[in-house]
């Protein structure tokens, strides 16, 4: 019984990659390494490297390592991006995700959990976001996310496949031993970008707006820690296997925190008066983005236990300067 985790050498599949071996489970990452890095694979899980929508190399992977289930993480995740290269986003987003789904049903696999995103709702007009709000995802990575899920959820009406999309809102910090952590090549998220700047790795960074009707016109996001969200993929697989229904869940612990009360955090743990400047609104930020997370505590019992932003920001930093003088590039 192994868990085949798809996009295992990136951020958030790295710690799932953790949580299952720690939970005493076997594990097999694939991985294109187009993002990730082979050194972030955790010592205890098979690597094969290739794509997830290489459907033949999928089957034997299955085949060979005996999988039971698939966490699929491997993906493109930068929102601007795939408003450049829309095209590129659906195609690994989307139809690669699609051969990964024919590989599983063809192949028997029946419990799939899968990583979509708040992106998926849009701007929506009222906060706390439930699950059952419309989606309405206005950029080409969250309408790409938004389509997995309908195939998946057609998928497992006619099929013996069930799956658990877990729509993640904003995932920060690092493993707390210091086993992985952020190490995207190209950072764009405010507590990366944040740790960077506290480290020396970038020289400044800058707020994208100051202007939106929030307590300190910054904008609001529920921030989780990727350990919680990687222990949130265990127990979904763990639902699915005593026979839980098929679901979609929100991930974030329900609060929300601005960017300028997120930089305040940075600035006090690391104890570093860097230069924040301000600039124009980014396009497509909504003012405030919180879970409605009572759903994933009630279905899978899910306790988070590092929901605590003074937490998550020694975690980040701490990773950012263990990874000084590894090959990682800061662009
Ligand atoms: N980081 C976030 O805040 C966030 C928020 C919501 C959803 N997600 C989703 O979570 C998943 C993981 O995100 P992450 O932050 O760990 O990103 P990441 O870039 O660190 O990891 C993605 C991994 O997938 C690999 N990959 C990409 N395309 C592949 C393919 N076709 N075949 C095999 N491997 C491939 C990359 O090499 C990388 O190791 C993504 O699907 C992303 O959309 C992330
Ligand atoms: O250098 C920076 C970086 C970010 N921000 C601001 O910080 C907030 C958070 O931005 P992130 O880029 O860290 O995260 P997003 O909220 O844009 O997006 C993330 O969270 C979303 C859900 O909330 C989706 O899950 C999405 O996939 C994921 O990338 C935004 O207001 C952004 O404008 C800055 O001010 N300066």
């Amino acid at each position: 019984m192994t868990v085949l985790v798809t996009g295992g050498a990136g951020y958030i599949g790295s710690h799932a990659a953790l949580a299952l071996l720690d939970g005493g489970r076997n594990v097999v990452v694939l991985d294109n390494l187009s993002q990730g890095h082979r050194w972030a694979v955790p010592a205890g899980a098979a690597f094969v490297e290739g794509d997830c929508g290489d459907y033949d190399l999928v089957r034997r992977v299955i085949a060979e390592h005996e999988v039971t289930a698939i966490m699929h993480f491997a993906g493109s995740i930068i929102v601007p991006d795939s408003v450049i290269y829309p095209l590129e986003y659906y195609y690994n987003n989307t139809v690669n995700s699609r051969a990964l789904a024919q590989a599983a049903v063809d192949s028997g696999i029946r419990h799939f959990i899968f990583s979509s995103t708040a992106g998926v709702y849009g701007e929506p007009e009222t906060t706390p976001i439930l699950e059952d709000f419309a989606l309405k995802p206005i950029s080409p990575y969250g309408t790409s996310k938004m389509m997995t899920e309908k195939m998946l959820a057609d998928a497992a009406i006619a099929h013996d496949l069930r799956y658990v999309a877990l729509r993640y809102f904003n995932v920060a910090g690092a493993d707390p031993a210091g086993r992985s952590g952020q190490t995207s090549r190209k950072a764009t998220h405010l507590i990366k970008i944040a740790s960077q700047a506290a480290t020396g790795v970038r020289p400044k960074m800058a707020i994208y707006g100051e202007d939106y009707e929030t307590p300190d016109g910054t904008c609001i996001r529920d921030y989780i820690h990727v350990t919680d969200l990687a222990n949130a993929h265990v127990l979904a697989l763990e639902y699915l296997e005593k026979g839980g229904e098929s679901d979609v869940m929100n991930c974030g612990y329900g609060r929300g925190f601005s960017v300028r009360e997120v930089i305040d955090a940075v600035k006090q743990v690391s104890g570093v008066d860097f230069t924040v400047d301000l600039a124009e609104r980014r396009a497509g930020d909504p003012a405030a983005l919180i879970a409605g997370a009572d759903r994933i505590r009630q279905k899978l019992g899910w306790k988070p236990v590092h929901d605590d932003l003074t937490a998550i920001v020694r975690h980040a930093l701490d990773w950012e300067e263990s990874l000084k003088g590894r090959e990682v590039s800061a662009a």
